[in-house]
């Protein structure tokens, strides 16, 4: 089972990079497990073709891939607007919306999202759920300002609904600490009909930092399967 999953990401990530990464380019590179095969597979197009790439990360991980693959590691000081950038999801709807975060990083992945040309999201057929909450029953992740996490908590519950949970660390004593310092809270929610209002509503609670919720950001997804086979899935709007 986890060899199949591994070949359907091997199987996305090398058919989104080897359509879309040219020579040249700036490249925001993604974070979690799908990214990596990514990596690999731009780092192996690099030594025969020397893409003369700049890759921008998207967290501490993405930075050690760049690294690790001797990659050009760029910033968004020096290269504020990227090409294209490459990603995975936890989840994926029918418009090619996304949940992001499971892995603790969205915040600098949304960013990245932001000043790209072309967003395109990788993952394994498990991810094409159409219907966000279909599959991942974790919530939606929210980066929030630590001194803040207990009102934003609260006022979730109460705009909302759902249950608005702090997310705990397994090899730390107390919370999950991103990359960028913060706290996350796991929004579990029922029936959502209008994520656009969802977003408005959590961007608008003091104290939430950035959500894991990429709306209309993505251009093309990649759904790979075990055997090999890639669904791509192009934004209709
Ligand atoms: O927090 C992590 C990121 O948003 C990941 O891109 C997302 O969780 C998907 O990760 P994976 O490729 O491991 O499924």
């Amino acid at each position: 089972m986890a060899d199949a999953v591994e070949a359907g990401k091997v199987a996305a990530a090398r058919r989104a990079v080897d359509e879309n990464i040219k020579k040249g380019q700036v490249v925001g590179i993604g974070s979690g497990s799908t990214i990596v095969f990514a990596v690999q597979r731009i780092a192996e197009r690099n030594k025969k073709e020397e893409l003369n790439l700049v890759c921008i990360p998207t967290s501490f991980q993405a930075r050690q891939l760049i690294h690790e693959y001797g990659l050009t590691l760029g910033n968004l000081e020096t290269s504020p607007e990227i090409d294209i950038a490459i990603d995975g999801a936890d989840e994926v709807d029918d418009d090619i919306n996304l949940i992001k975060g499971g892995g603790g990083c969205l915040m600098q992945e949304k960013i990245i999202a932001s000043c790209s040309k072309k967003f395109f999201v990788i993952a394994d057929t498990r991810k094409n759920s159409r219907v966000l909450g279909t599959t991942w029953r974790k919530g939606v992740p929210i980066e929030v300002l630590p001194m803040a996490y207990k009102p934003v908590q609260l006022k979730i519950n109460q705009l909302l609904g759902g249950n608005a949970v702090l997310r705990m660390a397994s090899k730390k004593a107390g919370p999950v600490i991103t990359d960028n310092g913060n706290f996350l809270i796991d929004w579990e929610f029922e029936g959502v009909q209008d994520w656009m209002a969802v977003e408005r509503v959590l961007q608008n609670v003091p104290g939430v930092i950035e959500t894991g919720l990429f709306l209309n950001m993505t251009h093309v997804a990649y759904f790979g399967s075990p055997d090999g086979q890639v669904l791509v899935r192009t934004r209709k709007n």
